[in-house]
């Protein structure tokens, strides 16, 4: 009979081999796994099974190599089936769906050229729409007699419209509204469809698009291949999604991998009172702590106009981007700051106002949560574009940070925001700013009601990071640093007034419609003429101007500070939390190297006489 092991025996040999066996397979396995893995992140576009002209376009875009999204789902679709993708923002989903539908066109091509619809991709929002379209007409530069694409997002006039799709593109990028008005109109046919993509599916759903996805299922054959993408597909949005459109999918869940490619986002959380986030804002970008272009997302219109307003009151341009805004306008600023032409963007990503306040509900799968679906009804303020949106899917080029000045109300927003950079392996800095419980509403001027679950907000943020291998770390900014500065933000603040907002609002709106329509056809004679239209041009006529806040003096420089700005290097300067015992303080308690400073000695008074730079000991 076999003698019972106690634990502290040594098995008998026998036994030990039997023991080692399985240690000895799955070393083998997972052996063999990772060379699979090597072995898969080395395939060329070439092998992935795409036409040469595919493959050419790629390369001419610089695309060494797929991404992992593309590695993965490109095979899958190339196979006809229906693919359920979740990958994180920036990896490259975009050509992970087009290629595939450009593929599957060219080869009808080869025995049937029958004009037909043969793909339609569609997104939330216009500005999506248009990059996706400028994304096919990247990737099928060298078969361009052979693919067709058109866009239904233009606000052109439907007749226009109409002789666009009388040509019978191969392919249509649309939002869901236009696509059905289309086919409800007989402009668009999708009798003969084939290929079916939904980029931001989730996003889809919540923006309202309900009904119009019902109409256009019930329009389409049976069988079109669908391919859904999106970096928080929720579970309730991926069960509406399948029992819709889909056979039998295959669900590409590559969270787990997120950090399997090196993670170059850096993500930071800033607690500050409502004023202070003024002032420290200020501060990152009057001494460019921030260098690069960066985006900054703020919960509504007017907050967007205050923050321009406020910035202008430093001389510190920038953008805004609103769904008030006509589409060519948003489209065109975020052509200019890909350019390089603007460096600040002001976003407001004001999906909670449109939609009404976004109740957060934990869903266990994802540990995120999810924003409310369907929009408000007539719950909106003022006109706006319900197809606006920037904080999903926009590439934005070599994006160095994204400011959640005002913390957006959900996970999944926050996953899209910060998606806006460290895109296709590049760095990038997320700093978003959340009001302590405590600090809410103590500073009545600048307290706005959606700070109000900023903790909670963050909780849920930090979860849902984590579970994509990522992290937040806290950051400190030395409040007696900024003390000097305090002054010249209250002037500022003060100085943008309510009807100043207003003004500059109504200014930017007749700017904008001006710019787009009347001179639409001299700016297309003179061209030259169009650049003198930056959008980012003052508007502060109404907000009082105050000379001597538009340059930070010397004397409140430290002598850091003006190092790093005149040294021009590009990325985050990063802060450091101030350790009291460190003896070693960079510029604003930044650790390491460099001078430590102190505001003299703490006495009331004026900061800027008894400001002192000590040097280090
Ligand atoms: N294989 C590749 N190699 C290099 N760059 C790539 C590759 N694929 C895509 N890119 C670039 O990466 C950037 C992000 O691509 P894309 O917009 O498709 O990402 P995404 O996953 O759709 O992002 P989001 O989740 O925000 O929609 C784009 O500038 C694109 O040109």
């Amino acid at each position: 009979m076999k003698r019972k092991l106690n634990q502290d025996d040594e098995p008998p040999a026998a036994d030990a081999a039997a023991v080692a066996e399985p240690e000895k397979k799955k070393e083998k396995k997972e052996k063999k796994e990772k060379k699979a893995v090597e072995e898969e992140k080395e395939l060329s576009f070439a092998e992935l099974g795409l036409d040469p002209r595919l493959v050419q376009a790629v390369a001419k875009l610089g695309f060494e190599k797929p991404t992992l999204v593309q590695r993965r789902a490109i095979p899958l679709a190339l196979n006809g089936e229906d693919v359920l993708c979740k990958a994180k923002t920036g990896s490259g989903k975009t050509a992970a769906y087009v290629l595939p539908v450009l593929q599957g066109i060219l080869g009808r091509k080869k025995t049937d050229n029958t004009p037909t619809t043969a793909g339609l991709i569609l997104v939330p929002t216009r500005e999506l729409a248009d990059q996706v379209h400028k994304a096919i007409e990247e990737f099928s530069a060298f078969c361009a007699k052979d693919v067709t694409a058109a866009k239904l997002t233009e606000n052109v006039s439907d007749a226009v419209q109409r002789s666009l799709l009388a040509n019978v593109p191969d392919v249509v990028v649309s939002t869901p509204a236009r696509a059905w008005k289309s086919v409800d109109s007989g402009a668009l046919s999708v009798a003969n469809l084939q290929y079916l993509v939904l980029d931001e599916a989730d996003l889809v759903l919540s923006y309202g698009y309900d009904e119009d996805m019902e109409n256009l299922a019930r329009s389409m054959p049976k069988g079109v291949q669908t391919t859904m993408m999106s970096a928080t597909l929720l579970s309730a949005e991926l069960d509406t999604l399948k029992g819709i459109f889909c056979r039998n999918p295959t669900l590409l869940d590559l969270k787990e991998e997120f950090g399997e490619e090196d993670e170059k986002l850096t993500q930071y959380y800033v607690r500050t009172g409502e004023d202070d986030k003024w002032l420290i804002t200020y501060l990152i970008f009057k001494l460019q702590l921030i260098k690069g272009p960066c985006l900054i997302f703020v919960a509504d219109i007017d907050r967007s106009y205050r923050l321009k307003l406020f910035f202008e009151q430093f001389s510190i341009r920038s953008c805004i981007l609103n769904s008030e805004l006509p589409v060519n306008t948003r489209i065109k600023v975020i052509e200019e700051f890909n350019k390089g032409i603007y460096d600040i963007i002001i976003a407001s990503d004001e999906r909670s106002e449109v939609f009404g306040d976004e109740k957060e509900e934990e869903t266990k799968e994802e540990g995120e949560g999810e924003e409310k679906k369907g929009k408000k009804k007539g719950g909106r303020k003022g006109k706006r574009d319900e197809e606006y949106g920037v904080s999903r899917g926009i590439d934005f080029k070599n994006v160095a940070a994204v400011v959640n000045f005002d913390l957006p109300t959900s996970a999944s927003s926050y996953t899209h925001r910060i998606g806006r950079t460290a895109r296709a392996g590049r760095t990038g800095i997320a700093m978003s700013f959340v009001v302590p419980k405590e600090l809410f509403g103590k500073h009545k001027p600048t307290s706005i009601k959606s700070c109000e679950k900023d903790e909670k907000v963050l909780a849920k943020i930090v979860r849902a990071q984590g579970k994509m291998n990522r992290k937040l770390e806290p950051y400190n900014f030395s409040k007696e640093q900024m003390e000097a500065f305090r002054y010249r933000m209250n002037d500022a603040l003060r100085a943008v007034t309510k009807v100043a907002i207003r003004e500059a609002r109504t200014r930017e709106l007749r700017q904008e419609l001006l710019r787009s329509e009347t001179l639409k056809r001299y700016f297309e004679e003179n061209p030259a003429e169009l650049s003198h239209l930056r959008h980012d041009g003052e508007l502060g006529h109404k907000a009082r101007q105050q000379a001597h806040l538009k340059h930070v003096p010397d004397y409140l420089l430290p002598k850091e500070a003006k190092k790093e700005i005149t040294k021009g290097s590009v990325g985050f300067v990063p802060f450091k939390k101030v350790d009291k015992d460190k003896k070693h303080r960079g510029k604003f308690g930044a650790k390491g190297k460099g001078r430590s400073f102190k505001v003299g000695g703490g006495r009331k008074g004026d900061p800027l006489k008894t400001f002192k730079v000590r040097r280090k000991k």
